[in-house]
């Protein structure tokens, strides 16, 4: 099969790292920040937040310095109920220029809604995991292609840039170790059906550096490394650490959640992601550039805790209301 073009969003093309940086095991200069706390982040609460919540935790972090949100997804509602009221959260936020607010869409019915919404970038989600796909998206990895390349035609049709993620490829919650070959295999095939990035997601938060490493090094084989990104949850504590060998092989776009809310509605017992604060803290004192002001980040992540009624998962955010 051809490779299919790229569709470039407007703002990725500043962001692409320096050529070699791999190869040197330099870090790059600038990292992009993919904040999916919208949707990653409260597709799994048990109760229904209010739409004007997700709205104005959208916003808050819309004035941070992020510029790319992931607002909500596009998926079935008897699925993640919690995400039902898509259509009302792409109209009700004020989309600031030079932020982007993607949104998850598993099928074409998703990616049409999402347009007739106003989204301007779309996701598609498959993974390395036969169980976990037929858990989540209720079909075998290659049905998942299938829908996914209807996506893409509609998408290129429409000037929409589409992003892949890939999940469980550092392990599975139905089917356990995952071999680093199936990952870098489904990551080719949706980076050559015309993904402009795909995010690689550790969704049970089970990796290590080890592991990391080993399955980054398969993946860059087979799809560049500017077209990487990760997406690590913190279950077991690993994701800073397995996001520093990330940037140490030369990607430069990780996924994080404001406060570290989250998990999968598809694999039981999953924390949320790594804390952007945590994330934005490291980049910070490894002296890499995001443009996000941390500050106003811990501001977003207390007034979601608050509206959640929980506490936060930013171990930053801890230290620094306890000094
Ligand atoms: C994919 C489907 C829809 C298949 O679900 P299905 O039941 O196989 O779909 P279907 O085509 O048979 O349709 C069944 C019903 O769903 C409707 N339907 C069909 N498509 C849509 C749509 N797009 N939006 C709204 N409704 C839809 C369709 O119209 C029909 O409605 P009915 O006739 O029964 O009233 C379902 O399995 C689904 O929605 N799954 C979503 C699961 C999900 O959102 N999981 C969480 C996100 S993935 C994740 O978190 C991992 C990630 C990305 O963060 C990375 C990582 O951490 O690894």
């Amino acid at each position: 099969m051809a490779a299919a073009r790229q569709l470039l969003p407007r703002w990725a093309v500043s962001l692409r790292p320096v050529s070699g940086a791999a190869a040197a095991g330099a870090l790059p200069k600038r990292v992009k920040v993919v904040e999916v706390g919208p949707r990653d982040g409260l597709q799994n609460e048990k109760n229904v937040v209010p739409t004007p919540v997700k709205i104005n935790l959208i916003n808050m972090l819309s004035e941070t310095g992020l510029q790319v949100i992931e607002a909500t997804s596009f998926v079935s509602p008897k699925w993640v109920p919690q995400m039902a009221d898509h259509t009302e959260v792409m109209q009700g936020i004020n989309k600031l220029p030079g932020v982007s607010y993607p949104v998850l869409t598993p099928n074409l019915k998703g990616f049409q809604a999402a347009v007739a919404a106003g989204a301007k970038e779309v996701s598609i989600f498959g993974a390395a995991s036969e169980l976990f796909t037929k858990k989540n998206i209720n079909c075998s990895i290659e049905e998942s292609l299938e829908r996914f390349s209807e996506v893409m035609t509609a998408a290129r049709a429409a000037s929409v840039p589409v992003r892949g993620y890939v999940s469980c490829v550092l392990g599975c919650p139905y089917e356990g170790k995952i071999s680093a070959a199936k990952v870098a295999e489904v990551s080719k095939k949706m980076y050559s059906m015309g993904c402009y990035e795909i995010s690689l997601g550790d969704t049970i938060g089970i990796g290590t550096p080890g592991s990391m490493r080993e399955m980054l090094t398969a993946v860059m084989k087979e799809v560049p490394v500017g077209a990487l990104a990760v997406h690590c949850h913190d279950t077991y504590g690993q994701a800073l650490a397995n996001i520093l060998v990330a940037l140490q092989m030369g990607v430069s776009v990780v996924d994080a959640s404001v406060a570290g809310l989250g998990g999968c509605p598809y694999a039981q017992g999953a924390s949320g992601n790594v804390a952007t604060e945590d994330l934005v803290y490291m980049l910070n004192g490894l002296g890499i550039h995001t443009g996000v002001d941390l500050q106003k980040l811990m501001d977003t992540g207390t007034f979601i805790c608050n509206a959640l009624n929980r506490r936060t998962n930013s171990k930053v955010s801890q230290a620094s209301c306890r000094l």
